[in-house]
């Protein structure tokens, strides 16, 4: 079902609890539908931005995709003709995940938020490797580069109460 984007800092700064395998078929799935319903503007959400605070992400894993379109495009002067709107493809979705590695490296990146106005800038690893249940509640370990795990960093630390 499609939730409400809270943006209430009070409730976005409540610590996440983990997720038990019964909140697949309600948060995770909810999730899931208000990313894909919300895929045009926003390229990852975390539980606590439906309200609730349960350690549970989704991520776009194509966006970095369509950002190197778009960069391509523009580079060859077709601004405007590259999309870089989802559509809801390729959402990966986490819950209870836990970073097991991260890359020495940081860099500074401009980041927005659904659930904030503006943007700020924010310190992230350059790749992150992380164990989390899958939507089968199955136990997976990957490693993430580039602005997916710049996602997944972003939404982790909506899971511990942090904002951008
Ligand atoms: C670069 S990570 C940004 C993720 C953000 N979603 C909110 O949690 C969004 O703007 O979609």
């Amino acid at each position: 079902m499609v939730k409400e984007i809270i943006r209430d800092v009070n409730l976005l700064q409540i610590k996440a609890e983990d997720a038990v395998k019964e909140d697949i078929d309600g948060v995770a799935q909810d999730l899931l539908d208000t990313l894909q319903a919300n895929s045009h503007r926003c390229i990852g959400m975390a539980a606590n931005m439906i309200g609730i605070a349960k350690a549970i992400i989704a991520v776009d894993t194509q966006a970095e995709a369509r950002a190197m379109a778009a960069n391509a495009a523009q580079g060859a002067g077709m601004a405007g003709l590259a999309a870089t709107a989802g559509n809801g493809e390729g959402l990966l979705l986490m819950l209870n995940p836990r970073y097991t590695k991260k890359s020495p490296r940081t860099y500074s990146v401009k980041e927005g938020c659904l659930s904030l106005s503006g943007e700020r800038v924010a310190e992230r690893h350059q790749w992150v490797e992380v164990i989390y249940r899958d939507m089968q509640w199955q136990k997976r370990k990957q490693r993430f580069a580039g602005l997916t795990a710049e996602i997944i960093q972003h939404e982790m630390d909506h899971l511990a109460g942090i904002l951008i």
